[in-house]
């Protein structure tokens, strides 16, 4: 291995201790930022990605509320839920925790969480001001994927950006958040034609499809950074990314790992957004 590793722990636990300092602000100004997840189901990794949010929150002296409903939650309940969160101003954040049960309307219940505490930034309101250049919350996972590259003092102006996968919560605000930064992006899908000559051209190569060893060393430029987003847990409890860790890591200048990589920073940017939003109950 030549990479140089990108420390996701670290980089989240000094992010996480600035929203901390902020907390306290806020506090002696009257004000405790609260987070509300809601789950629906019983999926044990869900459960545990909630757990650890919730944690994450009274960790930095946020209050968090976790509202389990049963797997077969009627989809009007779990709107009128959403509906009494809006209106509780002890709630700044809301995050519905996705996937849904395939029952409910998962664009109707983003849609019906107020875009002000929409700290996910799913909601089209979000999408469309975060596409036009004036982001109100940015997606946490490609906003920690931003944060990484910052602290790692990546060049992103006129760089190649090349992004593998598509999806509304990471790869296509991904490539906004790096056009805006000034690179040139490809996004690519389970269509493109030829994904390594594609994955090949890039300065910084982020991926996020859900399919182990998607990319290997052989798609990887030489001295490229690689951030890997998958998270996906084999068989043998092992849980890895979409990159081949070994292979890519022998090429690249910088890659993150999994577990320790992007992951914890998803967390700590869900705390930036909440803080962000308790701020501005303030401002206006
Ligand atoms: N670290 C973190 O904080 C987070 C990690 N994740 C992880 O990231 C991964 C992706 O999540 P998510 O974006 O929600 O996934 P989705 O399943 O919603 O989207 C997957 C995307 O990958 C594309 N894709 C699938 N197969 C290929 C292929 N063979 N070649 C090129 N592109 C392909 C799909 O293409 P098409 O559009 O054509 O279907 C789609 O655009 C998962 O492992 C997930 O667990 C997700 C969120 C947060
Ligand atoms: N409304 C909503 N918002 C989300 O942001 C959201 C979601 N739904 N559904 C699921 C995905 C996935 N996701 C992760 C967050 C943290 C880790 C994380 O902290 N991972 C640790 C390991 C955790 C473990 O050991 O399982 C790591 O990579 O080091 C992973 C995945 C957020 N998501
Ligand atoms: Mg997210």
């Amino acid at each position: 291995m030549s990479a140089r590793l990108i420390d996701g722990k670290a980089l989240s636990a000094h992010v996480r201790g600035e929203v901390a300092e902020r907390v306290r602000t806020l506090k002696s100004q009257g004000v405790t930022p609260g987070l509300a997840v809601v789950l629906v189901g019983e999926d044990p990794a869900s459960q545990v990605y909630v757990r650890n949010k919730a944690a994450a929150c009274t960790a930095a002296g946020m209050h968090s509320r976790v509202i389990p409903l049963g797997a077969d939650t009627p989809e009007g309940e779990l709107l009128d839920v959403i509906e009494t969160l809006n209106a509780d101003p002890a709630i700044h954040g809301i995050l519905v925790q996705l996937p849904l049960p395939g029952h409910i309307d998962t664009g109707l219940v983003i849609e019906t969480i107020s875009a002000a505490k929409d700290v996910d930034g799913f909601h089209v309101s979000n999408a469309g001001l975060l596409m036009t250049g004036r982001p109100l919350f940015r997606p946490c996972t490609p906003y920690g994927v931003m944060k990484m590259l910052e602290s790692e003092n990546v060049p992103l102006r006129g760089a190649e950006a090349v992004i593998v996968g598509a999806s509304n919560i990471v790869g296509k605000p991904m490539a906004m958040l790096l056009l805006a930064a000034g690179a040139t992006v490809t996004l690519c899908n389970s269509k493109t034609r030829d994904l390594g000559d594609q994955t090949r051209r890039a300065d910084v190569l982020v991926v996020a499809t859900g399919r182990p060893g998607i990319v290997s060393g052989d798609m990887v430029k030489p001295g490229a950074v690689v951030i890997d987003v998958g998270i996906n847990r084999l068989e043998s409890g092992k849980l890895v990314g979409d990159v081949d860790f070994d292979s890519a890591a022998a090429v690249a200048s910088a890659i993150t790992p999994v577990p320790g990589g992007v992951g914890p920073m998803t967390i700590a940017m869900l705390l930036v957004n909440t803080i962000e939003a308790a701020e501005r109950t303030l401002q206006a």
